[in-house]
């Protein structure tokens, strides 16, 4: 049986991880200069969105959005996982210390302890505040890289301009193995 590699897609509700999913699916069918056509409507996820994405050299990765909504339910998907992209609305000043509270846990679970993890904040296009600088240092970022098991990326994205879309794409390409 051929198993293709798992990644989670984590984060609080409305970060933007379902049309992080559509936008990557756009990009596969229709090719990475359409990516501005229509911005795709999204719902609130409640239970799993899945998308299977072909990779270069072959690859291929299954996409795994977990709802904000069921976070109490995240660990039950965990020992599937081969890597997570973990979101966090970099607009929303008012969720940042839950959304590190939800990473912490998600770095510390069991299962996930070698997984590559990429941290995401999406809504780059919204002005906001705070500066990114001032969010990574509420996060105490650097910290959290420094004493976590797992290879952390971090990454800048407005998935409804499409900017960053292909760095998310070059990420899965270097963690996914088969
Ligand atoms: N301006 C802006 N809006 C965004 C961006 N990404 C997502 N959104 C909007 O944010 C809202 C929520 O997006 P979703 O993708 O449904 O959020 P989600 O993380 O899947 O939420 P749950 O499924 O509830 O966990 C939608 O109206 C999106 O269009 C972005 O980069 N910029
Ligand atoms: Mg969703």
């Amino acid at each position: 049986m051929i198993r293709i590699d798992t990644c989670l897609l984590l984060g609080a509700t409305g970060v933007g991880k379902t049309l992080l999913l559509k936008r990557l699916q756009n990009i596969l069918w229709i090719g990475y200069w359409a990516k501005l056509m229509a911005l795709p409507s999204t719902l609130p996820t409640v239970g799993t969105n899945l998308i299977d994405i072909s990779l270069k050299r072959r690859k291929k990765v299954t996409l795994r959005e977990l709802g904000g909504c069921m976070s109490s339910i995240w660990p039950s998907y965990y020992s599937d996982a081969s890597s997570v992209i973990f979101m966090v609305d970099a607009s929303n000043t008012s969720q940042v210390s839950s959304s590190c509270i939800q990473l912490l846990s998600v770095l510390a679970a069991e299962p996930l302890q070698d997984v590559s993890v990429l941290l995401i904040f999406n809504k780059r296009d919204i002005p906001c505040l705070m500066s990114l600088i001032e969010i990574k240092s509420l996060f105490r970022l650097e910290d959290i890289i420094t004493s976590a098991t797992q290879s952390i990326t971090t990454m800048e994205l407005s998935a409804s301009s499409g900017q960053g879309l292909q760095e998310v794409l070059t990420w899965l390409e270097s963690v996914t193995v088969k």
